[in-house]
């Protein structure tokens, strides 16, 4: 995919705040292959490097918060930031830094996604349970997006989030933090939703769905797609994020914006579902053609993507 710039000329730069993932299919590593193929030119503040494959964490080795604040303070002088998104932050020092220099720099009126990364599939922490407390107080309100999982929520709301009246509560709790729009995803969730919410599904469809839960200025809208049946799930919230952050770099609006990315990355999970890359929970196809735009989402609405178009299901 070619750069894309605007009519004036200008290149659209995302910025990644991330740990790096050794094994390519998380975090810096695929934040900045997503939003290489969405056009946008990206750029990474390393937090952290783990020793990691598709089998586990073997390692983590924490940047000094001065070095994070180096690198993020060398990208914002030079080369400038149209949207960008954080990973993991790992300890709760990343944090304060990470908020101090965005508070003070221009770039913090640019979209800022958080995806509040905790633990890593096998089950490693990611952040230290010290940290939560301050990410929410510092860089939630500065956020234009959050994208916990449902255990991540569960933990930033201290509630379990276990039942489809539990994600409700939750997203409209953790929104209070201030953060402008909150994205439950649904990887995690299991839950007979699409009966409970009355959608009309295709008739080719299992019923097993992914269904991403959006809450924004108090509306709820919905985001489905089937679920994979696939080991090679590694990374999924990274790249949703990144590509989220990739198209609001380029002046998408945050609905449209999660819409695509929730299809991009159903594609992705779709395309690298019999790879046989590691002995794991491989990576998902970040080379994935971006899915058609669906523009103007009505706040409210319930959108079925299928693999090739979207649906309105309420
Ligand atoms: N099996 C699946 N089938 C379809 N979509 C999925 C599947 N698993 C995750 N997704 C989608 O991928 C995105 C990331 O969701 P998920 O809840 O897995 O995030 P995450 O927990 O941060 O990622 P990970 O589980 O890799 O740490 C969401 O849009 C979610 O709906
Ligand atoms: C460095 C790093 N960052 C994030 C994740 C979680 O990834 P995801 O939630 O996308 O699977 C990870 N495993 N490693």
């Amino acid at each position: 995919m070619r750069v894309r710039t605007d009519e004036t000329g200008h290149v659209f730069r995302a910025l990644t705040i991330a740990g790096s993932d050794s094994g390519g299919g998380a975090g810096i590593q695929a934040d900045l292959k997503t939003m290489h193929q969405f056009g946008v030119y990206g750029m990474s503040v390393v937090t952290a490097l783990t020793a990691q494959n598709t089998t586990g964490v073997h390692g983590v080795m924490e940047a000094p918060p001065e070095f994070v604040a180096a690198q993020l303070q060398a990208v914002i002088d030079d080369l400038g930031v149209d949207a960008m998104k954080t990973g993991m932050l790992a300890n709760e020092a990343i944090i304060a830094t990470v908020a101090d220099v965005l508070s003070t720099a221009a770039t913090v009126s640019r979209p800022l996604v958080i995806d509040p990364v905790m633990v890593a599939k096998g089950g490693t922490k990611l952040i230290d349970d010290s940290a939560i407390a301050t990410l929410r107080e510092r860089l939630l309100p500065m956020a234009a997006l959050v994208t916990p999982n449902a255990p991540e929520t569960g933990v930033l709301v201290g509630a379990s989030v276990d039942s489809w009246d539990s994600v409700h509560l939750a997203a409209e709790r953790l929104a209070q933090w201030g953060s402008d729009a909150v994205v439950v995803k649904g990887g995690h969730l299991d839950l007979d939703v699409a009966h409970a919410e009355g959608w009309r599904l295709p008739a080719a469809s299992n019923q097993m769905v992914a269904v991403d839960t959006v809450y924004a200025q108090g509306t709820f809208t919905y985001f489905l797609t089937p679920r994979v049946n696939s080991a090679n799930t590694h990374g999924t919230g990274c790249t949703f994020s990144a590509a989220i952050t990739a198209l609001l770099a380029g002046g998408a609006p945050v609905l449209d914006a999660i819409a695509q990315a929730k299809a991009f990355i159903y594609d992705a999970i779709v395309r690298a579902k019999d790879w046989d890359v590691g002995h794991g929970h491989g990576p998902t196809d970040h080379s994935t053609p971006i899915p058609v735009a669906m523009s103007g989402v009505t706040p409210g609405g319930s959108y079925y993507y299928d693999g090739r178009n979207w649906t309105r299901v309420d």
